[in-house]
């Protein structure tokens, strides 16, 4: 059986049990299940907490799971990038009160505080910055007012949190990171690993793409799929209106309108759009 870690609460454990779902799998119902086996599926599942993760998978102990890059990173452990998921996404940033800091050379000398400690003096370390680095759980943004740091590096998304606390990111963004499928690098049951990504890639897939349908001119057909070139080549079959094709091609789901616009200029009729249940390429 395959053993996938999942995590049991925070950004990321909604997001990836939706995923898991879509990607047919089993789910625990009660947030009190600690384990579950979805024997259909071949696998069992452990519900862990997301920084506990790479631990696990890194030490051979589980043999895949769903962490985000920056809890890979300051894991340091031996679990390595799988599949990226799309979601959770963030940047990791230093920030310090409104007006302070403009350059991170300005940190020399002065304390830090984080919960990716490792990640940040490694940074820190290539950077060449000699500063005070500060481990704490959570809640980073009060640790400046509270007096134990004179900035912080710690995860933004929409900025609201930083802007609530008086702060101002300064710096190019330390890391980008997202939910990923880590595995562990020599993991026995490859066959079972490769199920697993091809799945939760079809879950992408029909989240980043709708099908596209319509009609067109054949001597039209050219213009038309330089708008519309699917994946690999769209599908072009005949249609009892003499000179006319249909065609069918995956489209990115972002600008679907735009797409439409386009090929209605070409010459296309008929455009339809539907979504993608589910997909395996
Ligand atoms: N607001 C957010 N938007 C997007 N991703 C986020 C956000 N907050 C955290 N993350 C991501 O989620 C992961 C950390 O998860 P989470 O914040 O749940 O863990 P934690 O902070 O260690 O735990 P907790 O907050 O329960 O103490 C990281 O990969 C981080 O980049
Ligand atoms: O840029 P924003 O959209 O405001 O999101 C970023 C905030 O979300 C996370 O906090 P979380 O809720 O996990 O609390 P924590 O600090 O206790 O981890 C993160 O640590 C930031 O504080
Ligand atoms: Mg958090």
């Amino acid at each position: 059986m395959l053993r996938i870690a999942v995590p049991n609460k925070g950004a990321l454990s909604q997001a990836s049990q939706t995923m898991l779902i879509e990607a047919g799998y089993l789910q625990r119902r009660d947030t009190r299940e600690l384990v579950i086996a979805d024997e259909e599926n071949n696998v069992e599942f452990f519900y862990l907490r997301p920084r506990d993760i790479a631990v696990y998978v890194g030490s051979g102990i589980l043999d895949v799971g769903i962490t985000g890059r920056d809890l890979l990173l300051d894991s340091e452990g031996a679990a390595e990038e799988a599949l990226a998921l799309g979601f959770a996404k963030s940047t990791f940033r230093f920030a310090g009160p409104a007006g302070e800091f403009s350059d991170v050379r300005q940190l020399a000398g002065k304390r830090v505080a984080t919960s990716y400690d490792k990640l940040l003096r490694q940074h820190l370390a290539d950077a060449g910055i000699d500063a005070g680095v500060v481990r704490l759980d959570g809640a980073i943004e009060s640790s400046i007012r509270l007096g134990v740091a004179d900035a912080i590096a710690d995860v933004v998304e929409t900025g609201n949190t930083m802007r609530a606390a008086g702060l101002e990111v300064f710096g190019e963004p330390i890391m980008r990171s997202e939910a990923l499928l880590i595995r562990q690098q020599d993991v026995q049951d490859t066959d079972a690993v490769d199920i697993l990504s091809r799945r939760l890639q079809g879950v992408l897939v029909a989240r980043q793409y709708v099908m596209m349908d319509y009609d067109i001119r054949e001597d039209l057909l050219e213009a038309a799929t330089a708008v519309t070139p699917g994946l690999e080549a769209p599908t072009v079959s005949a249609l009892s209106r003499e000179g006319w094709v249909a065609v069918r091609a995956m489209v990115p789901k972002g600008g679907t309108n735009q797409t439409m616009d386009r090929l209605y200029e070409v010459g296309a009729r008929a455009i339809l759009v539907s979504p993608i249940a589910a997909a395996r390429l």
